[in-house]
C-alpha cells in the first residue's frame, strides 16, 4: 500500500514532487524510445530448440524484442476484466462467446461479486508490423508474445497490483469515459509511474450515453501530464476501438530488459496449491533460461528443486519445456507447500551465485479478526481449510488463539475488510466450514507503566484494567484520497471530521469534480466509511488510501457482558470520546439479534468496572411456528428445519446462543 502517496492538485510540495516525477517519467519515455529496444543484442539466440511436443508452441522464436509484458490497471469496475476478455478473444487465446465473461476472474467469489481479487496472467500471440522500422515490405508481420496481467481494482488488493507490476514494462491505464479519473486511478497511476513503466491511457466504455472522452482526456492531462493524443478510445462491450490496443502495446511498451547470456534469475511472482499437481509457481525470467529437468535453488530458503513441468498460461497451463529471458510462465517442481514458494523470492540455477532481485515489500495487515468454527468440534476442519486457503493467499497472517467464549480458533490479519470478507466467503464456499468471525480490529500500540510497548491485534489481549497501567496508546492512520462531484464537498468534509480526520489537501480536478486528501485513523475507515461516503454522495465519490504513521490517541477497551460474563470475542477498542455512544448502540443492536431464551439475558457494555449501557432480553423461547396458524405440516417442518440450520451458525456463549449476525452488527456499530 505504501508508495501510493502522490496526489494531483495543490500544494507546493506536491508540485515539486510532481515536477520531479514528471521529469523522471518523461526522461523514462525518452530513454526508452521504441527503437532503442531493437538495439538489444541477443548473444544466446541459439537456445536448444526444446519446444513443447505437447503444444507445438516454440518459445525460441520469442526473444526479448518479440515480448511485451503489460498489466491492465484501473479503478474498480472501469472494465479491466472485460477488456482482458476482448484481448484474449482478439488473439484467439479464448473463443469468442466462450460463455464465461471475465475469463480471468476464476474464483467463485470473483464471479459472484463481479470483482477481481487475484491478479491473473495470460499469454497471447499477436502478429503486428511495426511501422517506421523500414521493414514494412516484409510480407508476413512478425508474431509477438504478449503477457497480460489482469489486476484487481479494489484498494484492499493493491498489493496484488504492485506485485504484478514488477513483471511488466508497461500498463494500460483504463478509465471509464463517463466516470473519469477516480481515486484508484490516481493510486494505480502512481504505482506504475514510480515503477517507471510506460503508461498507455485507455478511455473505455465510450458506448455509454454519458461518456465524455474529452473531459477524461483533459483530466489525464491535468492530473498526470499524460498527452491526450496518446489516449485510446475503446468500448470493451461493443468492441469499438479495440483494434488499436495491441498495436499500441507492441509499439509503445518496451520489451523486457534482461540478459539471456547471464546466469538464470527468476522472480517468483505468485504461487498456489493445486490438489493434483502440487505447488504451481508463477515466475518471470529476468535473466538466463530455464528448461524442464533443470535444477534450481531459492535464494530465500536455499532449497533446491527440479523442474518437473514448465510452460506458459495460454490461458490455462500450457507446457513449453522452456522459459527464456523476459518470459512469464509457470513451473511445477515438487514443492510441497506454498510456504516454500515465497512470493518475491529469486530463483536461480543452483550452480550459480546471483545478485537477488529486489523482491516485494511484505504485505501489510490492516485489520485483524478472530475466526472460530461455529461448531467447536470443527476446529480441525477449520484448521485444515485455513491451511489450504492460505496456500493460495499468502497475504493472510494466521496464528492460533483461544477465546473463553468461542473456544479454539485463529487470529488472522488481512489487507482490508473486503479481503477479510472474501477469505471468510472462500472458507465457507470452497471448504464448507461455518465460521464465526469476530469484530475486526486494527493493530494498536499500547505502552504500559513499566515502559514496555505491545502491538495489540486482539482487544481481548488487553486486560480490562483501569487506565493507569496504560501510559500511552497509538493508533494507525491512513492518508485517504477522495474524489467527488463538487456539490458533495460539504457532507464529505462533515463525514471526515466526524471520523477524526485532518484535511491535508483540497482542490478541483475540473469544474465538476473535487479532490481531497485526509489523514484519518484507520479504525474510522475500516468498517463502514466507504458505504457512508457512497450514500452521502449518491454513489459518486471514490476513495482510496495508503497506510501512514501511527498517532497518539485516547483509547479504551470496551467489554460486552452477557449475564455478567464478559464475552472476550466481543471486546473492542474505541476512542474514549466515542465509547459511550458505541457502547449504547452495541447493546441495542445485540438485543435485536440474540434470541429470547427460557431465562432473562442482560447485555451490558463496560469500560473496566464501569457499566456504561445495559439492555435486558426477557425470557421466552422463540417460537418460529407462532405465525403458522393451523395448516400444512410440511410448512411447519420447513420452518423448524430452517431454525435448526440457523442454530448451526450460532455460538453458545455460557448459556446464550449468539448468531453470526450479532457479530456482524457489532462490526457495523464499532
Ligand atoms: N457499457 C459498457 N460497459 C462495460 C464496458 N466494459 C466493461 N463494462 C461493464 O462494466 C462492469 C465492470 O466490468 P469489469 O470488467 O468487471 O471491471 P473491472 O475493472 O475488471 O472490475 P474489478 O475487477 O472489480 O476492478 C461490467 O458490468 C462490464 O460488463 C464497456 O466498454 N461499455
Amino acid at each position: 500500500m505504501s508508495g501510493r502517496s502522490c496526489s494531483p492538485g495543490m500544494g507546493s510540495l506536491y508540485r515539486a514532487i510532481k515536477t520531479l516525477k514528471t521529469t523522471r517519467f518523461l526522461s523514462n519515455l525518452i530513454t526508452n524510445p521504441l527503437n532503442s529496444h531493437f538495439r538489444l543484442t541477443f548473444p544466446f539466440c541459439s537456445h536448444s530448440r526444446q519446444s513443447s511436443k505437447e503444444t507445438g508452441i516454440d518459445l525460441n522464436q520469442y526473444l526479448l524484442d518479440r515480448i511485451r509484458n503489460f498489466s491492465i490497471i484501473a479503478h474498480v469496475d472501469h472494465g479491466k476484466s472485460t477488456l482482458a476478455d476482448r484481448l484474449l478473444e482478439l488473439t484467439g487465446t479464448i473463443k469468442r462467446g466462450h460463455g464465461q465473461p471475465q475469463y480471468l476472474d476464476k474464483l467463485q467469489v470473483e464471479r459472484e461479486r463481479g470483482i477481481t481479487v487475484k491478479a491473473q496472467t495470460a499469454t497471447m500471440f499477436y502478429s503486428h508490423q511495426i511501422h517506421g522500422l523500414g521493414n514494412n515490405d516484409v510480407s508476413e508481420p512478425p508474431k509477438f508474445l504478449l503477457n497480460l496481467i489482469d489486476t484487481p481494482g479494489h484498494v484492499d488488493f493493491s498489493y496484488e497490483v504492485s506485485r504484478s507490476l514488477a513483471a511488466c514494462q508497461g500498463v494500460l491505464l483504463v478509465v471509464d469515459a463517463a466516470q473519469g479519473v477516480q481515486a484508484q486511478t490516481v493510486a494505480n497511476f502512481y504505482l506504475a509511474f514510480e515503477s517507471n513503466l510506460t503508461i498507455i491511457p485507455v478511455i473505455n466504455k465510450i458506448d455509454q450515453p454519458t461518456a465524455d472522452p474529452d473531459r477524461v482526456k483533459a483530466q489525464l492531462k491535468s492530473m498526470f501530464d499524460l498527452d491526450p493524443s496518446d489516449a485510446l478510445l475503446t468500448s470493451a462491450k461493443t468492441g469499438q476501438g479495440l483494434e488499436q490496443v495491441l498495436p499500441a502495446v507492441i509499439e509503445r511498451i518496451p520489451p523486457p530488459p534482461g540478459d539471456s547470456s547471464s546466469p538464470l534469475r527468476m522472480l517468483l511472482l505468485d504461487s498456489y496449491y493445486d490438489e493434483y499437481r502440487g505447488v504451481i509457481c508463477h515466475v518471470a525470467v529476468v535473466d538466463g533460461v530455464l528448461r524442464k529437468g533443470d535444477k534450481f535453488s531459492s535464494v530465500a530458503t536455499g532449497q533446491t528443486y527440479e523442474v518437473g513441468d514448465i510452460g506458459i498460461m495460454h490461458p490455462e497451463l500450457t507446457p513449453t519445456g522452456i522459459l527464456l529471458t523476459g518470459q512469464v510462465g509457470y513451473i511445477i517442481s515438487g514443492m510441497r507447500s506454498t510456504k516454500e514458494a515465497r512470493v518475491g523470492d529469486t530463483l536461480h540455477h543452483n550452480r550459480s551465485i546471483v545478485q537477488p532481485l529486489p523482491g516485494f515489500k511484505p504485505a501489510k495487515h490492516m485489520v485483524f479478526s478472530g475466526l472460530y468454527p461455529a461448531d467447536g468440534s470443527d476446529f480441525e476442519v477449520l484448521n485444515h481449510a485455513i491451511e489450504r486457503l492460505t496456500c493460495n493467499d499468502a497475504s493472510v497472517s494466521v496464528s492460533k488463539e483461544t477465546s473463553s467464549a468461542l473456544g479454539m480458533g485463529f487470529r488472522c490479519g488481512f489487507l482490508g475488510l473486503l479481503h477479510m470478507d472474501v477469505f471468510h466467503q472462500r472458507l465457507e464456499q470452497e471448504y464448507g466450514v461455518h465460521v464465526i468471525s469476530t469484530v475486526p480490529t486494527v493493530p494498536y500500540i499500547f505502552e504500559y507503566s513499566d515502559g514496555s510497548k505491545v502491538e495489540v491485534q486482539n482487544p481481548a489481549a488487553l486486560p480490562s484494567q483501569s487506565k493507569q497501567r496504560v501510559t500511552a496508546c497509538w493508533e494507525p492512520t491512513v492518508i485517504a484520497t477522495i474524489i467527488m462531484p463538487s456539490e458533495h464537498v460539504g457532507p464529505v468534509i462533515t463525514l471526515c471530521s466526524e471520523r477524526r480526520g485532518q484535511q491535508l489537501e483540497y482542490s478541483f480536478i475540473d469544474s465538476q469534480r473535487a479532490f481531497m486528501k485526509y489523514r484519518l485513523p484507520l479504525r474510522e475507515i475500516v468498517v463502514d466509511f466507504y458505504n457512508e461516503l457512497k450514500s452521502i454522495t449518491s454513489g459518486y465519490a471514490s476513495f482510496d488510501y495508503e497506510d501512514s504513521e501511527y498517532q497518539q490517541a485516547d483509547l479504551v477497551k470496551l467489554d460486552i457482558l452477557l449475564n455478567g460474563q464478559p464475552v472476550d470475542a466481543m471486546a473492542t477498542i474505541v476512542h474514549n470520546l466515542k465509547a459511550q455512544r458505541v457502547g449504547r448502540e452495541l447493546v441495542e443492536k445485540l438485543k435485536n439479534f440474540i434470541d429470547r431464551q427460557m431465562f432473562e439475558i442482560t447485555i451490558q457494555a463496560a469500560i473496566g468496572a464501569k457499566v456504561i449501557a445495559r439492555e435486558t432480553i426477557s425470557a421466552m423461547r422463540k417460537n418460529v411456528l407462532a405465525k403458522c396458524y393451523g395448516g400444512d405440516i410440511t410448512r411447519k417442518r420447513k420452518l423448524l428445519e430452517k431454525q435448526k440450520e440457523g442454530k448451526k451458525r450460532m455460538k453458545r456463549v455460557g448459556s446464550v446462543d449468539i448468531p453470526q449476525e450479532a457479530f456482524n452488527e457489532l462490526l457495523k456499530v464499532s
